[in-house]
């Protein structure tokens, strides 16, 4: 059988995805011109790369197409439902790190903790006549940490697919739950992290997919200790 390793094709993964793998000795080679987004690993035989975007590889690595994949936490736990059930994180690459977090527009000065929030949701309506907006890209992290984690109910999100920091201002949603590494963006936009708004330490990793065979796959135990030991 062959094993399938999903790498970046492209993005802010892409090189630092490669040059984990050189470290580690597994050197990859494409197949065909240097545009083919399929390749191969040179010395071991039956292990193919699929060259896919970030967020492509999370969904492949939950409905199975891949055996391995290196790609953000962040997109792993937003695309799968109970993820922990249909992949396993098998290494922290220590590059990609950026939180997901729950920013409010600075000038809600009284409003610090998701407790906080939670009021401020609580009355929204009578005070507004709508629900709470939060704009995002990850519907799944904010519900579940919206009304699982903190017991918030009241609350809309706006799909957001990009410029999210900018929603609270064109007035299309009042917060953002989005990824923030150096928090420029966030500055910029007059929004502030909640205290105990981080949803996610995210960063790259390796992500296996729970398949049979794998823990009697030699092959696979050697491209998990190599890439563990290369991990930065
Ligand atoms: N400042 C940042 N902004 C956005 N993502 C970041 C940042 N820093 C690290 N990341 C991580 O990078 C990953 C997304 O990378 P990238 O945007 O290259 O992915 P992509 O799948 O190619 O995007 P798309 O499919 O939207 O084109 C996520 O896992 C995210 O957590
Ligand atoms: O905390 P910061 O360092 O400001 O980064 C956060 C921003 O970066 C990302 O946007 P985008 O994919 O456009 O990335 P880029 O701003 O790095 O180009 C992300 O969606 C945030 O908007």
């Amino acid at each position: 059988m062959t094993l399938t390793i999903a790498l970046p094709s492209k993005g802010r993964m892409k090189d630092d995805a490669m040059a984990v793998f050189d470290r580690a000795g597994l050197s990859i080679s494409a197949i065909g011109n240097d545009r083919s987004y399929r390749g191969r690993v040179e010395g071991i035989d039956g292990v193919e790369v699929a060259f896919l975007s970030a967020s492509e590889i999370a969904r492949e690595l939950g409905v199975g197409t891949v055996d391995l994949g290196v790609t953000g936490e962040d997109l792993v736990r937003e695309s799968l439902a109970r993820a922990d059930e249909r992949v396993e994180i098998t290494a922290r690459l220590g590059f990609g790190q950026a939180d997901v977090v729950v920013a409010v527009p600075d000038i809600w000065k009284d409003v610090d903790t998701m407790a906080d929030l939670g009021d401020v949701a609580a009355d929204f309506r009578a005070r507004h006549g709508r629900r709470l907006a939060i704009a995002t890209k990850y519907w799944r992290l904010t519900q579940s940490f919206f009304s699982t984690r903190h017991g918030i109910q009241l609350y809309r999100i706006v799909e957001s697919l990009g410029a999210t920091e900018g929603a609270p201002a064109a007035g299309t949603a009042d917060i953002i739950v989005d990824i923030t590494s150096t928090g420029s963006t966030l500055t910029a936009n007059h929004l502030r992290v909640l205290s105990d708004g981080v949803i996610l330490k995210s960063e790259a990793c390796l992500v296996r997919a729970r398949k049979p065979g794998h823990d009697k796959d030699p092959r696979m135990a050697a491209i998990l200790e190599a890439v563990r030991g290369a991990a930065a």
